[in-house]
């Protein structure tokens, strides 16, 4: 057999493959796709020290417009190698290949203009404060980078998230080191060839590949040189990382996990509302942080929705990323999809009504050594079931009645998570009240994962520290100082 493919680190403008290597398995069927250089200690140290020497090179005098000329500069390079970005995402994943081409891509994509044209465009503040003597003081804001940057990115949405830290850093003028998930390492491999074609300066962005504790992970938030970390990620890996900067108190910005809520009245336009929930619990195959996990139905369409849901979950078809009409891929790997199997006999266990789903298809061909499940509904568990509070991460949704606001807030609310709701009523006044009150960072209303790239973005509680989006994203990539002067 010839040797697999094997995706290099990038270290101070060079690509290297020295190191031991780690397997890059398909999800879709267990087949070996390539593999990647596991980085130690050393190459993570030279990645960090490189970053670190490029702030003081011609980077570190690059003005906004020039560093947002660069980043344009690579988004038209992904643009241009758009196929193959899409094969990478979808060989390491098993999407479907609408959902590679018509989400991931384009934010790629998005991410990098908008962060450009906003660093551009960005105007600081400055105010005047009269003196008693009848002098003035004159104050003004100047934003500097933080400096080195660990970009910790995860494996569900592997280039839109990477490319979400890594657009509002380097337009801020950070350098960075990224370590992507070890389940997804291909995106990342072909962004560093569309970085080092686009001519951003050696040392500027730097890849290194591997897992988290006793690897690449943990060697790199505990880089002395490092200045901040962003990480999308499990709430648990956001703690260790936490743990791993606190004396030196970086600064952190985490997305973490979350047990969305979807809260269904009775007045919401039914066949809306029914898609939309199908959407926001089985998008990506279950596999985004801002999923549904919990809905909560208005007990007179409770019924009726139960039915629809579990033919619009039922009507969903899994199978290969290029199929005709797929709407579902695999789980992430064999290992998550155990995970999200041990949910399904838990559900059983607490006594859940599986409505439909909890188990795997049979395809009868190599599908069945991949890591598909099918979508999932289960009803009847209490609240303190751990099925309807823990993270699952999987196309799976609890669905419960609820007979009034406060009611259904009380039991929306009690969650250690609060990254994102859903709520679906025609009645405004109903939703603009309830948004005010619901314990998140991110509410929809009669929308689900509709996306500005301007606005906060991240969650409350265990589901995330801080905000990136828009100008929360050129504010956290910044060091700002005030500056006072007596005139
Ligand atoms: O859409 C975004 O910008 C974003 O950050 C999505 C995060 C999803 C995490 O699972």
């Amino acid at each position: 057999m010839s040797r697999p493919a094997l995706l290099p680190l990038y270290i101070n403008g060079r690509f290297e493959e020295e190191g031991a290597r780690f397997d890059n398995i398909s999800p879709v069927d267990g087949r070996l796709l390539s593999q990647a250089v596991e980085a130690d200690a050393a190459q993570v140290a030279r990645a960090v020290q490189a970053a670190s020497d490029a702030l003081q090179g011609p980077w570190g005098r690059y003005s906004a417009p020039e560093r947002a000329a660069l980043l344009h500069k690579v988004a038209d390079g992904i643009q241009a190698r758009f196929d193959d970005f899409v094969a990478a995402e979808v060989a390491d994943t098993g999407r479907p290949l609408h959902l590679a081409r018509t989400l991931d891509l384009p934010r790629a994509i998005a991410n990098f203009r908008t962060f450009a044209d906003l660093a551009v465009a960005q105007i600081d503040d400055c105010c005047e404060t009269p003196q008693a003597d009848g002098g003035l003081l004159f104050n003004y804001t100047v934003r500097k980078p933080l400096g080195v940057v660990a970009v910790i990115a995860p494996w569900n949405l592997p280039l839109l998230l990477l490319t979400w830290k890594l657009g509002p850093a380097l337009a801020m003028g950070n350098t960075v080191v990224c370590k992507p998930s070890e389940e997804t390492p291909s995106s990342a491999a072909l962004l560093a060839e569309v970085m080092d074609k686009a001519g951003i300066p050696a040392g500027v962005f730097n890849l290194v590949h591997g897992f988290g504790p006793g690897s690449a992970g943990e060697f790199l938030t505990r880089a002395p040189q490092i200045s901040a970390v962003s990480f999308t990620g499990e709430s648990r890996t956001g703690s260790a990382i936490m743990k791993a900067v606190a004396d030196g108190v970086k600064d952190i910005s985490f997305e973490l996990g979350g047990k969305n809520a979807a809260v269904v009245f009775a007045d919401a336009d039914f066949d809306t509302a029914v898609a939309g929930v199908a959407r926001s619990s089985f998008f990506n195959t279950g596999q985004v942080c801002l999923c549904t996990e919990r809905v909560y139905v208005e007990r007179p369409i409770f019924d009726r929705f139960v039915a629809a849901l579990k033919a619009r979950a039922e009507a969903l078809k899994p199978g290969y990323p290029d199929e005709d009409g797929v709407d579902l891929g695999p789980l992430v790997s064999r290992q998550h999809r155990d995970k999200v199997l041990s949910y399904f006999a838990l559900a059983r266990e607490e006594g859940a009504v599986v409505v439909t789903g909890g188990e795997t298809p049979r395809f009868g061909d190599a599908r069945d050594q991949g890591a598909y499940v099918r979508p999932t509904i289960w009803t009847g568990l209490p609240d303190h079931a751990r099925c309807v509070r823990e993270e699952i991460f999987g196309p799976v949704c609890h669905i419960a009645p609820f007979d009034d606001e406060e009611e259904v807030l009380r039991r929306v609310n009690d969650s250690p998570y609060g990254l994102a709701c859903a709520l679906w009523t025609q009645r405004l006044d109903r939703a603009h009240r309830l948004a005010r009150r619901v314990q998140v960072g991110i509410v929809w209303v009669n929308a689900w994962y509709a996306r500005d790239l301007r606005t906060p973005f991240g969650g409350s509680k265990l589901s995330g520290l801080g905000r990136e989006g828009g100008r929360h994203s050129l504010d956290f990539y910044s060091d700002i100082s005030n500056v006072c002067v007596k005139l």
